[in-house]
This record gives structure tokens, sequence and C-alpha cells, in this order.
């Protein structure tokens, strides 16, 4: 059985981070590990977030026990802090881990505003070098490519290049639903081609946790011996299912359903 690692945050409310991970691992029948670097949990009055960061000795620690064992691929989803950053670049880098997944998780869905600057920063110098993909969404491709707000497909291309130019050996920007398109179009360039992925854009905002989902697809799929733009492909589809099956678990929030392309 190939193994995966995540090294990412919790979202206790099921539907994104790890839990994301862990689900998506499962339905791609790969054995699924997990480094926590932060906890998220939510008000129950009016859901708002507190991120609480995981000390990063103990971050340390879960990955000896994983690479112990050892892996086929993984990914990193929230980091939480610099030394977190850097830990994670040191032990792929160590440990010639070869198949990574970099999710540059800046922020949860809907709020365009990085807390940690710093972050950001750190993830462009130490963690892209080191991406065998990273699978911004558009925001996030915008911050790492330091060109402001992206709002065409031309943008995105654009984007796509800076951030090839920093090191990431093939990138996945997701257009999404931020992208106005008629289509959820998501670009995929890896240094010589523009390759557009594009499927019916779902009309629903049960989509916590779809860049989760789609990375942790992405990554079994690498643990699983496809190439990366099979890889990619496959996971746009994974994803697809689960928006398509969206469903709403309280007033505030509705998980993608990270069963739902097996179920079909
Ligand atoms: N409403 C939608 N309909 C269909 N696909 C979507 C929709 N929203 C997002 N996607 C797709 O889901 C994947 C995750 O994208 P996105 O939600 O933008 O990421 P993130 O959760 O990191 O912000 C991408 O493949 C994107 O194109
Ligand atoms: C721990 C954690 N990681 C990542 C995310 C980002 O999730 P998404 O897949 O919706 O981009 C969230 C959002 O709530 C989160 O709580
Ligand atoms: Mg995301």
């Amino acid at each position: 059985m190939k193994k995966t690692l995540t090294l990412a945050g919790s979202d206790s409310s099921g539907g994104a981070g790890i839990q994301a991970d862990l689900k998506t691992f499962q339905e791609h029948a790969v054995y699924g590990m997990t480094a926590l670097t932060s906890i998220v949990s939510m008000e129950p009055e009016d859901w708002s977030h507190q991120v609480t960061p995981i000390e990063v000795n103990t971050v340390e620690k879960q990955l000896k026990t994983i690479l112990s064992v050892g892996i086929d691929a993984m990914k990193t989803g929230m980091l939480g802090t610099v030394d977190i950053i850097e830990l994670g670049a040191r032990e792929i880098k160590a440990n010639g881990i070869d198949k990574v997944v970099i999710d540059p998780v800046m922020v949860c869905k809907g709020e365009d505003e990085v807390l940690q600057p710093e972050n950001t920063d750190a993830m462009r110098a130490l963690l892209l070098p080191l991406a065998t993909i990273t699978t911004p969404n558009l925001f996030e491709a915008g911050q790492l490519a330091q060109t402001g707000p992206i709002k065409t497909i031309d943008g995105m291309k654009q984007a796509a290049e800076k951030i090839i130019s920093l090191g990431a050996q093939n990138v996945v920007i997701k257009g999404g639903k931020a992208l106005d398109h008629e289509k959820a179009v998501d670009l995929f360039y890896d240094g010589n081609e523009h390759v557009l992925l594009e499927s019916e854009k779902v009309d629903t905002t049960y989509t916590h946790g779809a860049g989760c989902t789609f990375a942790a697809a992405i990554t079994a799929n690498l643990a699983n011996g496809k190439t990366v733009k099979e890889s990619v492909m496959a996971a746009k589809d994974f994803v697809h299912a689960a928006i398509k099956h969206g469903w709403k678990l309280n007033e505030f929030v509705g998980p993608v359903k990270h069963g739902a392309y097996n179920e079909q």
C-alpha cells in the first residue's frame, strides 16, 4: 500500500485541513499519515475562526515518526508559523522526498486578507523550490507571484510563469469560483505548455475543503504512480464530484462530499 503524509492543520469542523486530506487519501486507497501544524476551531455563534499553532518541536516529533516509516508522496496545507515552514523544507531536503505537493494555504475561504505575510514569504522562498507541484487558488497565486489580484486567464498564465521561475516544477492555479468565467477553470503549467482544465461550475456555496481535497487527491495519485499531469486531471474530476455533492453542515458552512466520486 502506498503511503502519504500531510503536514497541515486540523479543521475541527471536518471538511478541510487534515480531515479532508485523510478522507481523500482513504478514497484513493493510500495510507495517510498526519503531522499536525495548527488547530482551527470555530465560534458556534458566528463561526469566526481561531488558529492555534502547534509548537515546532511537536511537529518535528510527528515528522520523525512518519519519516521513519517512509512515504511515497506528501502534501502541505496550513503551516501556521515560519518555524514550521523552515522545518518542513529541511525535512523534505534531508529525506530526499521527491513527490511534494505544496498547497499554499494562506487564509480560509472568503477571507482575502493574509494574516501572516511572513508565512507567504517563507513559503515562496523555502517551499516552492521543493515543490513537484503547487496548487494556489487565485488569491494565493497573486500573493506568491506578487502580481496583485488576478482576474483573467492571461493573468493566471503570467502568475504561473512567475511561480515556475521561483522554483516549483509544476503549478496548477485554481480559478474555481473566484474567476469570472462560465466554467470552473484551472490552469496547469509545467514550464512548457499551459493546459486549461475546465469543468462545469456548480452553483453552490458548499465548497468548504475543495482546495485541500484537490491537493490531497493529486498527492494520492502521485503516490499511486500517475504522472503529474495525470494526477491533476484525475483530481479535478474527483473534486468536481465532491463539490457537486457538497452539503449543508450548519447555517455557516457546507463541506464538499469527499466520497462522492467513488459513490458514483
Ligand atoms: N463552484 C465550483 N464548481 C466547480 N468547481 C469548483 C467550484 N469551486 C471550486 N471549484 C474547483 O475546486 C477546486 C478547488 O478550488 P478552490 O475552491 O478555488 O480552492 P480553495 O479551496 O483552495 O480556495 C478547483 O479545481 C476549482 O476549479
Ligand atoms: C486547517 C485548515 N486547512 C486548510 C483550510 C483551507 O480549506 P480549503 O480547502 O477550503 O481551501 C482550512 C479552511 O477552513 C482549514 O481550517
Ligand atoms: Mg485552499
